[in-house]
């Protein structure tokens, strides 16, 4: 039995919803607050959940008159305590309260905490077996098949929330699971499409936090750059929907408009489309199994006029190479991924490496692991988070001689 559901096969919920968003101060639990406040009296928030955001979890935790909110950062727990002064929130700081915020009992809980970080917190709300809309990818290429196990196990419900398996969970209604034959998530291709690699290699961050098409936080906006979102994407497409590599294409598409898609044994092809908002795709996670109304901006198709569409250049994006790679390795390999990811991009953001290096260093930290013989099958989170660990160990020990190397 799968946790994501294939049909609309639960019972509408009346009356108020509890919801939690873990990271409410971010560019996803932006839109997902944004949809809350659009439907006063729907909806009553339990706990929000920030890094290190005072000003601005505080300003929801008021405005939402939210019953608990976590920060993660110690230091910042006294500033916490100051703004909420009088409010009667209750508030919590380290990540055990960020794992508190997300067993508290509520309805719907939107994960959207940015890397790994966010994974002890998901499975927090997963035991509960909660309704889950999931915006965190990291958390399941970090975890791999035991998150999706888990959460089955838990009897929780986990609605795809990333633009591309939004569209795919949309469209999959249209057939049944064996029917299916492939899916194709969309890729922008980010600033640097249509860059030859020797630029792409000395590009700068202000570069490649210009994305084309989306308003997105800083870690997925440089992974956009990279190519490495999709290659999280291919991979979170994998765990979400019980797929091989081989059932899950990337096709470059500029516009954004078309999100996923997805083809059935009599070979038609059933696609969303949208306007670059995530407001949409939060949306339907929120009305699920119902349709709310979305504040996204109409699609005016004539006036786009040109949808196109592009094979991905493996060789200027190896990131999305190694992607595949990793889900075929198995046994941690997307562990691993993720984390020298998460390593490279801080290392990017710092300045120490040039952006070319980022998949370089992912590159030598998957080849290292396999060299050192540490693969092995993940048997629980406290397996994947051991293996998180020694990769970004692993990845921080290579940063400098993949620093000192040009390509
Ligand atoms: N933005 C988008 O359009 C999309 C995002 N996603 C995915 O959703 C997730 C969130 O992305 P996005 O909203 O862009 O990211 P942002 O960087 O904008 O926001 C991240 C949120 O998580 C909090 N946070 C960061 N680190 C920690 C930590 N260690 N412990 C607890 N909280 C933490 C941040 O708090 P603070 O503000 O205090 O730093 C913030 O609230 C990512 O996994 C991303 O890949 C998926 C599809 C689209
Ligand atoms: C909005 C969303 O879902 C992002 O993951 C988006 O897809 C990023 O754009 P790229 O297609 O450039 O990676
Ligand atoms: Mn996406």
């Amino acid at each position: 039995m799968s946790a994501v559901p294939l049909k609309n096969d639960k019972p509408v919920e009346a009356g108020v919803r509890t919801v939690t968003v873990l990271g409410a101060t971010g560019s996803i639990g932006d839109s997902t607050m944004d949809l809350l406040r659009g439907a006063p009296g729907r909806y009553r928030v339990e706990a929000l959940t920030a890094n290190s955001n005072v000003e601005g979890l505080a300003k929801l935790a008021r405005e939402f008159d939210a019953r608990f909110v976590a920060i993660a950062d110690i230091a910042r727990f006294g500033e916490l305590k100051d703004a909420l002064a009088g409010s009667g929130i209750e508030c919590g700081v380290g990540e055990s309260a960020i794992i508190e915020a997300a067993s508290r009992p509520a309805d719907w809980l939107m994960a959207a905490v940015s890397g790994a970080a966010g994974l002890k917190p998901a499975l927090a709300a997963v035991d509960r077996g909660t309704t889950i809309a999931l915006a965190n990818k990291e958390c399941l290429v970090c975890a791999g098949d035991f998150f999706m196990q888990r959460a089955a196990k838990a009897g929780a419900c986990i609605l795809p929330a990333d633009s591309e398996h939004n569209a795919l969970f949309q469209a999959l209604s249209s057939g049944n699971r064996d029917e299916l034959t492939r899916v194709i998530i969309t890729a922008s291709g980010g600033p640097f499409r249509t860059w030859a690699a020797a630029d792409i290699e000395k590009a700068t961050l202000a570069q490649a936090l210009k994305h084309p098409n989306w308003s997105m936080g800083q870690k997925i906006t440089i992974d956009s750059a990279s190519m490495m979102n999709k290659g999280l994407e291919v991979i979170e497409a994998a765990c979400l929907f019980a797929l091989t590599p081989d059932e899950i294409d990337v096709l470059v598409h500029p516009q954004s408009i078309v999100h996923g898609m997805v083809e059935f044994s009599d070979r038609s092809v059933v696609a969303q489309l949208g306007t670059p908002d995530m407001r949409t795709p939060i949306a339907h996670c929120l009305g699920w199994p119902e349709r709310i109304a979305g504040p996204a901006a109409k699609l005016d198709l004539a006036k786009i006029g040109q949808l196109t569409f592009e094979a991905p250049d493996f060789a200027r994006f190896p990131a999305l190479r190694l992607a595949y790679d990793a889900l075929r390795t198995g046994n941690g390999a997307t562990t691993v991924y993720n984390a020298a990811n998460e390593i490279a991009v801080a290392a990017f953001i710092a300045e120490k490496i040039r952006f070319g290096a980022i998949a370089r260093l992912v590159e030598a930290t998957m080849n290292g692991w396999v060299r050192a013989g540490n693969l092995a099958p993940l048997a629980s989170a406290d397996d994947a988070l051991a293996v998180d660990h020694n990769a970004r160990n692993m990845a921080a020990s290579l940063l400098p001689q993949i620093a000192a190397k040009a390509s």
